[in-house]
Parts: structure tokens; C-alpha cells; sequence
């Protein structure tokens, strides 16, 4: 069976008048994976880029942390994908995000140990490889430095932390030109003017997005000795750091 066709249920959550903050509450969740798949662009490649490079590290029985796993679909895939066995653990503060993630995995006959629990309570001890797809972008800066230097500490001497990104520009006319082409994306998935400006008033103060050189300061500030993009569409970014 293929992975995509098991959430069938179309993102339809900012088509009604919206009133509270963005949450990845059971609304979201029931519909979350066409939601990524449209709304932030090249997702599937980003996955598999994200999965191959992370296959290219992985060795026999190492730990796979994925931060913000969501319904576990990199998890799955990247089970599927690298021919080692791995040790998957995936994290999340959202009980129906991890419900989904159970059944996914479940019927994927994919071993993942879920933890339903907050990012900043956990450890993520002896990690070869940190995933973490669009997640620190809802952690608040102060803690987001906080939680990339126990990144950081938590992996092994040559472990590999792999994360996206959506990123503005430093320069407030690209920045807009981004976001309109963005909004244009979103246009081309089938998503209304309407349903775009009600998910961004949702997201406002809880999606804190960095540039691409605040990522990768952050990351080279909590001791990565490398940092690259290896993935970018206008302000979707990917990014690969590495441990010495
Ligand atoms: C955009 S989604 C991640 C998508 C997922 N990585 C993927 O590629 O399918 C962000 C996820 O992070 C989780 N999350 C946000 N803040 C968190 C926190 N402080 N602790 C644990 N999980 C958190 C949310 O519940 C949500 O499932
Ligand atoms: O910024 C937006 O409008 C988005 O829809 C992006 C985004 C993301 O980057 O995580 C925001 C929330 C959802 O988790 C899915 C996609």
C-alpha cells in the first residue's frame, strides 16, 4: 500500500470563518496530510530528499529521532526506504497527530515508538539522526535556541540533524515578493483567497519563521561545525547540519 493513500480527507479547516490561533488540534489532524502535501511546496520531494541523505548516515540499529513527527509519515518512509534497521522514535505534544501516527505505522507494519510529550521535557538520548520537518518554526525563539543546542548535545560525535523550514528574506521586497508567490502557490493546490488569508491570521505569532542565515546561525551557535541548504523553494527551506 502506498502511504499516500491512507489519509484521503481534504484540508477544507480555514474554508469557515476562523476565530482562534492556529492548533494542531483533531481538526487539523483529521485532514493534516493533504494539508502539508498542499501548502508547502515540493513537500514530497523535500521528504525524500531529507530521507536519502539521512539513509546516506545510517548504520545498522542507530537512533532515528523525528521532533514534531505529526501523523509519522518521514518516519515511515524513511523505514522503508533505508535498508538498515532502525530504532524510530517519534515525538509529538498532539494526541490526534500521534493517533494517526499509531494507526499509520500500524498498518505500515512500521515499529516507531511514539512519545506524546513536549519538546523541551524529553531527551533525545544517543541520536544518530535528528529529523525535524517544519516544527522549530512553532517554538518560540528564545526556546528554539534552547531545544537546538539539546539537539545538539543529544547526538553522537558525527550525528546528523536534518530540518525544514519555512524562511523570510532580510529584504522587505523579496520578502513580499515571496509571499505573494507563496499565496500563488497555494492558489495553483486549490486553496481561496478567503481560506489563505484566514490561515494566515491563524498562524500570526505562532508560526515564527527565521532567514536562512538565522537558521544557520543558530545552528553553527549551538556547535554544528556544518550547515547547508540542501533544498530550496522561495521560502521553503531544507537544511543538513553536522556534528563533528
Ligand atoms: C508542521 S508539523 C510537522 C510536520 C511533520 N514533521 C511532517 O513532515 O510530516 C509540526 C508538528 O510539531 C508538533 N509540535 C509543535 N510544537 C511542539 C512542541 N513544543 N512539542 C512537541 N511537538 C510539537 C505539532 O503538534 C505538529 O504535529
Ligand atoms: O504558512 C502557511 O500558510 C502554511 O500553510 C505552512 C505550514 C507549515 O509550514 O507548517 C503551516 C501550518 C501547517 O502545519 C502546514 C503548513
Amino acid at each position: 500500500m502506498h502511504l499516500d493513500k491512507i489519509s484521503t480527507m481534504v484540508d477544507k479547516v480555514f474554508k469557515k470563518s476562523i476565530i482562534k490561533q492556529f492548533e494542531f488540534d483533531e481538526e487539523v489532524a483529521s485532514v493534516f496530510d493533504d494539508m502539508l502535501n498542499r501548502s508547502v511546496p515540493f513537500y514530497k520531494e523535500m521528504q525524500r530528499l531529507s530521507i536519502n541523505f539521512a539513509c546516506n548516515f545510517l548504520e545498522e540499529n542507530d537512533k532515528v529521532y523525528d521532533l514534531g513527527c505529526s501523523t509519522a509519515s518521514t518516519l515511515i518512509e524513511l523505514s522503508k526506504h533505508c535498508k538498515n534497521n532502525l530504532k524510530l522514535i517519534g515525538i509529538d505534544n498532539s494526541s490526534a497527530m500521534l493517533n494517526r501516527a499509531s494507526k499509520k505505522a500500524k498498518a505500515f507494519g512500521v515499529e516507531i515508538d511514539l512519545v506524546n510529550a513536549d519538546l523541551h521535557d524529553v531527551s533525545f538520548d544517543d541520536a544518530k539522526l535528528i529529523l525535524s520537518n517544519y516544527t522549530l518554526q512553532f517554538i518560540r525563539p528564545l526556546q528554539r535556541e534552547k531545544l537546538v543546542k539539546k539537539i545538539y548535545d543529544s547526538l553522537q560525535n558525527k550525528g546528523i540533524f536534518i530540518f525544514s523550514e519555512k524562511v523570510i528574506s532580510s529584504n522587505s521586497t523579496l520578502n513580499k515578493q515571496s509571499i505573494d508567490e507563496y499565496y500563488e502557490f497555494k492558489k495553483t493546490q486549490g486553496y481561496s483567497e478567503f481560506e489563505i488569508s484566514q490561515k494566515r491570521e491563524a498562524l500570526e505569532n505562532v508560526l515564527i519563521p527565521y532567514t536562512e542565515e538565522e537558521n544557520k546561525k543558530m545552528i553553527l551557535d549551538a556547535g554544528f561545525t556544518h550547515c547547508e541548504t540542501i533544498f530550496k523553494w522561495v521560502n521553503f527551506a531544507t537544511f543538513i547540519a553536522i556534528k563533528k
